[in-house]
């Protein structure tokens, strides 16, 4: 007996909701991707942390017809947090009849009869009647009747213009110290395409390719090592996420390097947690090891130190020995 056949509709509705949510989950990601390619977050930032759409337009990539798309892409932003909504107050004028017709407006919508229309219009909603129509719009909606019909309109896109509002999670993506390059990493397509062969990978024995392997053909140290705009992109993430974070580390638990006199830094890339380590504590003697492409692009003049080495082979000593790991993305796939 299959699980569903018992259960009330309601409940039916309920899981598909479930599944249709689950599954398009992905829309909130795809969504902070292309915040980040059109720099809505800057562009917000830009007037003061709260812009309307057409100030937004002014600041990012839009064609002109795809305005009423942007919306609707600010929409998905708010409702995922990126984002808030402040709706500017009493911009839609009142209600006016112009002929024999009734004009009603509740809220802040605008409700014009220029016949015998009967205009009503609720919430941020715009009503014109031009004919004996009888137009309703409720929410954010604008409806328009010019001959005898009747018209009702749900929650449509134009009406008051909207403040968007930069919330803590975008005040994260603006400033000179912020995770675009982390995010862009996370959401580039070389990483989000493995995932799609997940089911795949699991019909294979182990020892097997990762799926980032599975998907490219080459580990994703070795693609780092071949393609520069790669590199790049691993590289400027792990700077922006460890500095971002080893600094919050230091200030709530910055007891653990008390007394350590030097630090091995096990891959650390281009070495951005070994450098708030090392302004921390002056005295430490911090070094990070990595493979030879990335320690060749390390800053230089710094109190840190940098050595080619491989970690699967051995770590060079040192009073303790850091590894930082944070990355589910790269535990999950084994890369
Ligand atoms: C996810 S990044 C982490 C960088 C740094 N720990 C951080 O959090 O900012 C992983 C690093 O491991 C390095 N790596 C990969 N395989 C390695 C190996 N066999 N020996 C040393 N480093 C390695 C990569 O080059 C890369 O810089």
């Amino acid at each position: 007996m299959a699980l569903n056949d018992q259960s009330t509709d309601q409940a039916l509705l309920d899981a598909e909701h479930e599944l249709w949510t689950t599954s398009f989950s992905y829309i909130k990601s795809m969504a902070v991707k292309a915040a980040l390619d059109l720099g809505l977050a800057d562009a917000i930032d830009h007037h003061g942390g709260a812009a309307t759409l057409p100030q937004i337009v002014d600041k990012v990539k839009v064609h002109p017809s795809k305005v009423p798309c942007l919306r609707r892409l600010m929409r998905v932003l708010t409702v995922s947090g990126v984002f808030s909504i402040q709706q500017r107050q009493n911009v839609v004028p009142p209600a006016i009849a112009k002929g024999n017709g009734a004009a009603t407006a509740n809220g802040n919508g605008a409700a014009t009869s220029n016949g015998n229309g009967v205009a009503t219009a609720n919430g941020n909603s715009t009503t014109t009647t031009n004919g004996t129509g009888v137009a309703t719009s409720n929410g954010n909606s604008t409806t328009t009747t010019n001959g005898n019909g009747a018209a009702t309109t749900n929650c449509t896109d134009t009406a008051v213009e909207p403040l968007y509002a930069l919330t803590p999670v975008s005040r994260l993506l603006v400033g000179s110290r912020n995770l675009v390059s982390m995010m862009s990493m996370i959401l580039d397509p070389t990483f989000v395409t493995p995932f799609l062969g997940i089911g795949a990978w699991f019909e294979h024995a182990l020892p097997d390719p990762c799926i980032f392997r599975q998907q490219h053909g080459v580990a994703l140290w070795k693609m780092a090592e071949k393609d520069p705009a790669f590199d790049a992109l691993i590289n400027d993430a792990m700077v922006s996420d460890s500095s971002f974070i080893m600094e919050i580390a230091i200030r709530e638990c910055g007891e653990v390097f008390q007394g350590v006199t030097s630090l091995m830094d096990v891959a650390g890339g281009l070495g951005a947690a070994s450098q708030v380590i090392s302004k921390a504590f002056p005295g430490m003697e911090c070094t990070v090891v990595d493979l030879g492409h990335v320690v060749a692009k390390a800053p230089t003049g710094t109190a840190v130190k940098y050595v080619v080495g491989d970690m699967f082979e051995s770590v060079p000593p040192a009073d303790a020995v850091f590894i930082k790991v944070r990355l589910d993305v790269f535990r999950l796939a084994n890369f």
